[in-house]
């Protein structure tokens, strides 16, 4: 049994709880009622490149490292990632590996003009509604975690709703799995979830299959302004970004200093830059 595994089958006990507190249909009259959702596909860019967005996550924890940052107030943080220039707000909900829950999702989205992805292990149609009904913008699809007809008809539900999804990769059969799916939001994990392994270079493997005008994000590992730097350099339009900036003293200054060192690097590749 993976990772993966291990963290899916708790998701899947807690939503069966959930579920058997708040049936389907209430959680859909409630998303019905959510504010209308923030096109984030615009904020990340459009991809067109020539620049770099910086998702930033609230994550309290996580399986490889345990325990991340001592959270008091997500609103808080959140409100300094705004600050900071963030195009995107991450808020991981999954509670048992990554200690995130849906509170913090309602902390942040009452704190926040910009669009906020409910960051979770995305098994079933009911976590997209809940999604809605708690006003997140984005949700997250990991191809490794679905089916090729989940996938398709989890990508159609986040539209219907209005919201958009990242689709997560992390090997080159994934990233055909997601242009399939056209989707139009790709992330490339350098972290395997299965193992919880990072490789850096995986980015730059897998960036040049993802086609023209599709936004494509760097997700996980990045650590100062370099690893950012090497990210745009290799294409990313976005680099999705938990540890550095919750552990920083200061993380709105830090994703000032992540702009900046991906526009530069985006400038300076200006030959292979994607149109
Ligand atoms: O803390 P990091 O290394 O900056 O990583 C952030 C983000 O990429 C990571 O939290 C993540 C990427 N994909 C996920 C899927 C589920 C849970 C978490 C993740």
């Amino acid at each position: 049994m993976t990772v993966l595994d291990d963290i899916i089958e708790g998701v899947r006990e807690d939503l069966a709880e959930r579920r058997r507190a708040l049936p389907l249909e209430k959680v859909r009259t409630a998303a019905s009622s959510a504010p209308t959702p923030k096109d984030a596909f615009a904020a990340l860019g459009g991809g067109r490149g020539g620049d770099l967005a910086v998702i930033a996550e609230v994550k309290r924890s996580s399986p490889s490292k345990g325990a991340l940052a001592d959270i008091a107030d997500p609103a808080a943080l959140a409100a300094a990632y705004e600050r900071g220039g963030a195009a995107v707000i991450s808020v991981l909900t999954e509670e048992r590996r990554f200690g995130g829950s849906l509170s913090d999702l309602d902390a942040v989205r009452a704190a926040v003009a910009l669009p906020v992805l409910r960051k979770d292990f995305t098994v079933d149609e009911y976590q997209i509604w809940e999604a809605r009904a708690h006003g997140a913008d984005v949700v997250l699809l990991i191809v490794a975690a679905l089916s090729d007809a989940d996938l398709t008809s989890f990508l159609a539900l986040t539209h219907e709703l209005g919201m958009k999804a990242i689709v997560e990769t992390h090997t080159e059969e994934e990233v055909r799995r997601a242009v399939a799916a056209e989707a139009s939001i790709i992330g490339v994990n350098v972290r395997n979830l299965k193992t919880l392994d990072i490789d850096r270079d995986v980015f730059a493997g897998l960036a040049h299959l993802i086609p023209a005008g599709t936004v494509i994000i760097a997700e996980s590992g990045v650590r100062d302004a370099a690893d950012v730097a090497d990210y745009a350099g290799s294409g990313a339009h976005a680099v999705l970004v938990g540890e550095a900036l919750v552990r920083h003293s200061d993380p709105a200054a830090t994703i000032d200093e992540f702009r900046r060192a991906g526009r530069t690097a985006w400038q300076e590749s200006g030959m292979s830059a994607r149109s």
